[in-house]
């Protein structure tokens, strides 16, 4: 029985934050909506209310049934979650006069109650509220209190119902693991296992009973994502997994045979599919970044479909879709707005008639690198920097054609071998070229040129959904720059991106 947290998302931005903070204390959680709660709750182990960028004052607030929650499972409210609780228990939740956003320290704790054990006066907690509350009823009790807060934790008399205003999910809150631990094992009674290794048993559990003799197709891109999915299946289903590993032509240099030798020894049933000129063909002469992607998204399934129909009754589709993709399309304000369109995410059009299996929709990256690790992938695939399915196609500013792509293939490659030289791969979250179709003039030679720009990109980050530029050494970067403009015909510029995301994403289209 696989126990867990139901995390009830208001809207909070740091929602996300509290689900990883409990998933590193080896307790499985979920994130849904306010208005979407699963009608059965079974295996349900306790419930975290999250913050919100709404006010409970507000007349449009998100509302929930608390009955269905008070009394029924350990609760604890972060926040807005916090305020709710007060306000309807008969409390009251007023605008403060000083907004209170950042560190604070608790000048009242009471330590003998379950959810504070182990956290002492004055340790540090991190605020974000514009609203206070002001009265509580006489069924609660203050356990903890800042010098401007005075009810920053309280607890409801004779249950298992606690709230507090600061965030513990965030890393400056230091005794915030401790509170979450507490509430996860001495409240809520979680045992803490689940660990990578309980993860992959569970699933390929599951997988076998789900699949049964179905044959499955995958698209493997030898990035982590999928290559983890694939050892998985692989385990469940054994031969009737159908790897396909797509050379779309917006590949690194040599990826293709690279990704294909590396992948031998795994015992993968792998097919490689040149579909170089169908991607190409279909790219040429589109600007627009978003055009350019659903551009490649269709074509990846009528690529994918084509190889299906080569596997005799294959019934699945099997996808690398990691729990961030999830989250994204569900959010409290319905799905996000569409920032750009990962060709992986939204299902399958209905000619296809395959269903979809993604063993991984529950992970987060660096989780999905831990499971990887437990099943005995190697560190160089499992420590591959992420590379979007859309490629270099989305690394080339305005529309691709095959000369550009072999010109930022080779930048691409000079840039990654440094980094790899220099000991930095591994420090960076993600790096790549971006090719800029912005000419400019320079000197070779005695020789005046007007050529293109490359535009060097690396970014440190845990998730992807937020990152910052990396501050690489000035004599990497010069090394770098030298041996592209001096090795790679056609540009005579290199720049460095220095924007982190937000505002800027990681990819340039
Ligand atoms: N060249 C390709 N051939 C076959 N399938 C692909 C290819 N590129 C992408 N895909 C499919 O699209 C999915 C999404 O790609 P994405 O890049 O997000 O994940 P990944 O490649 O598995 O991991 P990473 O994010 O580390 O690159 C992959 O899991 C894979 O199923
Ligand atoms: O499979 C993918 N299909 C896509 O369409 C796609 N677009 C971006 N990415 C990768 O996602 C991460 C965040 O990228 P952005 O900051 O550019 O949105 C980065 O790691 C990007 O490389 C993609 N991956
Ligand atoms: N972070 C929060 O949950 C904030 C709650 C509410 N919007 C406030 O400002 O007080
Ligand atoms: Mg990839």
């Amino acid at each position: 029985m696989l126990e867990k947290i139901i995390i009830i998302d208001f809207g909070s931005q740091f929602t996300q934050l509290i689900a990883r903070r409990v998933r590193e204390l080896n307790v499985y959680c979920e994130i849904h909506p306010f208005n979407n709660i699963p009608e059965t709750l079974s295996d349900v182990k306790g419930i975290i209310f999250s913050g919100s960028p709404y006010s409970v004052r507000q007349e449009d607030a998100p509302q929930i049934d608390l009955t269905r929650f008070h009394q029924k499972f350990p609760v604890l409210a972060v926040c807005y979650g916090a305020q709710y609780l007060a306000q309807h228990s008969g409390g009251e939740v007023q605008a403060s006069s000083t907004r209170e956003y950042g560190r604070a320290n608790l000048n009242f704790v009471q330590s003998d109650n379950k959810l504070l054990k182990n956290i002492g006066l004055n340790s540090q907690v991190w605020m974000s509220h514009g609203d206070t509350i002001t009265v509580v009823p006489e069924t609660f009790e203050i356990i903890a209190s800042t010098d401007s807060v005075k009810v920053a934790g309280f607890h409801v008399k004779n249950s298992d119902t606690y709230a507090i205003q600061f965030h513990p999910e965030v890393t400056h809150s230091t005794d915030g693991k401790q509170l979450l631990e507490n509430f996860l094992v001495d409240i809520c009674g979680c045992s803490q296992n689940w660990t990578p290794d309980a993860f992959v048993e569970t699933t390929i559990a599951e997988l076998k009973a789900k699949l049964g003799d179905d044959k499955v197709v995958l698209g493997l891109s030898g990035g982590v994502d999928s290559s983890v999915a694939a050892i998985l299946l692989h385990k469940a289903i054994g031969t009737n997994l159908h790897c396909i590993f797509v050379d779309n032509g917006l590949l690194r240099k040599d990826e293709y045979e690279a990704v294909l030798e590396q992948y031998k020894h795994l015992g993968l049933n792998i097919k490689g599919v040149d579909a170089k000129d169908r991607f190409l063909s279909q790219l040429a002469g589109i600007k627009d970044p978003e055009l350019k992607r659903k551009a490649i998204g269709r074509v990846f399934i009528e690529v994918f479909d084509d190889a299906a129909h080569e596997v005799q009754d294959v019934k699945w589709l099997a996808q690398g879709t990691i729990y961030p993709d999830v989250i994204e399309s569900v959010s409290v304000k319905g799905p996000s707005a569409t920032i750009k369109s990962h060709h992986n995410v939204g299902g399958l059009p209905d000619f296809m008639k395959l269903k979809v299996v993604e063993p991984l929709n529950t992970l987060f990256k660096d989780e999905v690198r831990r499971v990887g690790k437990s099943l005995g992938l190697e560190d160089f695939i499992l420590g591959r920097h992420p590379f979007p399915g859309p490629g270099l196609a989305i690394r080339i500013l305005g529309d691709v054609t095959a000369e550009k792509v072999a010109i930022l293939q080779e930048a691409d490659a000079i840039y990654i071998n440094n980094l790899k030289e220099a000991g930095l791969y591994d420090k960076v979250w993600q790096a790549g070229a971006i090719f800029l179709p912005v000419q400019s003039v320079g000197v070779m030679g005695d020789e005046r040129t007007y050529e293109n720009v490359i535009c060097l990109r690396a970014v440190e980050s845990v998730d992807g959904m937020t990152a910052d530029w990396c501050h690489l050494p000035y004599p990497v970067l010069a090394k770098i720059s030298n041996e592209i403009i001096n090795k790679v015909k056609g540009i005579n510029r290199v720049v460095y991106d220095i924007s982190s995301k937000p505002p800027a994403t990681i990819e340039w289209e």
